[in-house]
């Protein structure tokens, strides 16, 4: 359950009176997500005909001198036709606001549904949609290091502690140690680079059928290497969720999508077994530093290492599969 934050329906109709989206009709809590709070809201619209939007509150983990690049860059890809939610403007024109001391911003509502075990329709449909997102933030002006690119591994992984890997397998440290050294000494630094989603799960795709309907949750995006996404894309919907069956037809299907409409260079196709592997680290390294840093009866469910541990030896052990 990702509501963090309660907010009276007092606190909510004023906030949407600063906008220009008609009077608040309902607001309910979103139970996916553990990062943000967000509410679906409801008003009358401009019409009376009625209108949604996503209210999303900020919560810790996000930096808010970091908005502005996220907020603006969803409104970017929105102007340029991809299919991103546009953020709705105050009636100052202020892209989020404050609420209790936290920034909020309303979000325009995307329909879809995230899939669980995509289609080889929906992998081609998302490397089609991933490459549209490359070519249309060619000309976005911001700019923001990635703090999770291979120094950010190493930080996290070092913040495992002694010892700490193996406690969650005892075949971890080992892997991590090998591939982390191996990673950080042949990180490419010649690929083309623009801005990346990095975090483009199924659950950060709404889909009808083979459609995609919203890309969302841009707040781990930044400027970095173009084919890593690709890659972080590879990891995310190739797989099963344990990481264990690899799955070739949507493996084929993401990458002649992404083809369709952004052919990759000679270089960036050579490179894709080690973005991968890097892909995998980022995800372990996260997911094992939060896994040994979240209480066992904390609010959220941790997300399984292992399962990109696996990935990460798959990858390292089958380098052809972007042949
Ligand atoms: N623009 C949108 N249109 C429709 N639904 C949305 C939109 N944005 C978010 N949602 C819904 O809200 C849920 C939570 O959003 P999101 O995944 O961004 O949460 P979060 O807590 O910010 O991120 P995380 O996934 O990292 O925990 C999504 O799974 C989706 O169902
Ligand atoms: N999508 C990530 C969480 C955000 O970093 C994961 O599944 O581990």
């Amino acid at each position: 359950m990702a509501v963090y934050t309660h907010l009276g329906a007092e606190q909510l109709a004023g906030l949407i009176g600063e906008f220009d989206v008609g009077a608040l009709r309902s607001a309910k809590g979103i139970a996916e997500g553990v990062q943000n709070s967000n509410w679906l809201i409801e008003t009358t619209g401009h019409d009376g005909a009625g209108a949604r939007f996503i209210l999303t509150m900020y919560e810790e983990r996000t930096e808010v001198s970091e908005l502005p690049f996220f907020l603006g860059l969803m409104d970017h890809l929105s102007a340029r036709g991809c299919p991103v939610p546009a953020t709705i403007h105050d009636r100052a024109g202020a892209a989020f606001r404050r609420l209790d001391g936290k920034p909020v911003a309303l979000i325009e509502f995307l329909s879809g549904v995230s899939v669980s075990e995509p289609t080889a329709g929906q992998a081609r449909a998302v490397g089609e949609a991933l490459a549209r997102v490359h070519l249309a933030g060619q000309d976005f002006a911001m700019r923001r290091a990635n703090n999770l690119g291979p120094e950010g591994w190493r930080r996290l992984i070092d913040g495992c502690g002694p010892g700490g890997l193996d406690g969650i397998d005892p075949a971890l440290g080992a892997l991590v140690g090998a591939e982390l050294a191996d990673l950080l000494a042949q990180w490419p630094a010649d690929l083309p680079g623009s801005v990346i989603h990095a975090d483009l799960f199924p659950d950060n795709v709404l889909m009808i059928d083979d459609t995609v309907c919203g890309l969302i949750d841009f707040y781990f995006a930044c400027t970095d290497i173009i084919a890593y996404d690709l890659a972080v894309t590879h990891a995310a919907w190739c797989f099963d969720a344990t990481g264990t069956r690899f799955a070739p037809d949507l493996s084929a299907a993401l990458l002649a999508g992404y083809e369709a409409v952004r052919l990759l260079s000679p270089a960036e196709r050579s490179a894709l077994p080690l973005l991968a592997r890097g892909a995998a680290m980022r995800f372990l390294a996260s997911r094992a530093y939060d896994w040994l840093h979240t209480p066992s009866d904390a609010f959220v469910t941790r997300k399984d290492p292992l399962a990109f541990a696996r990935r990460l030896s798959f990858y390292r052990d089958n380098p052809g599969v972007f042949a």
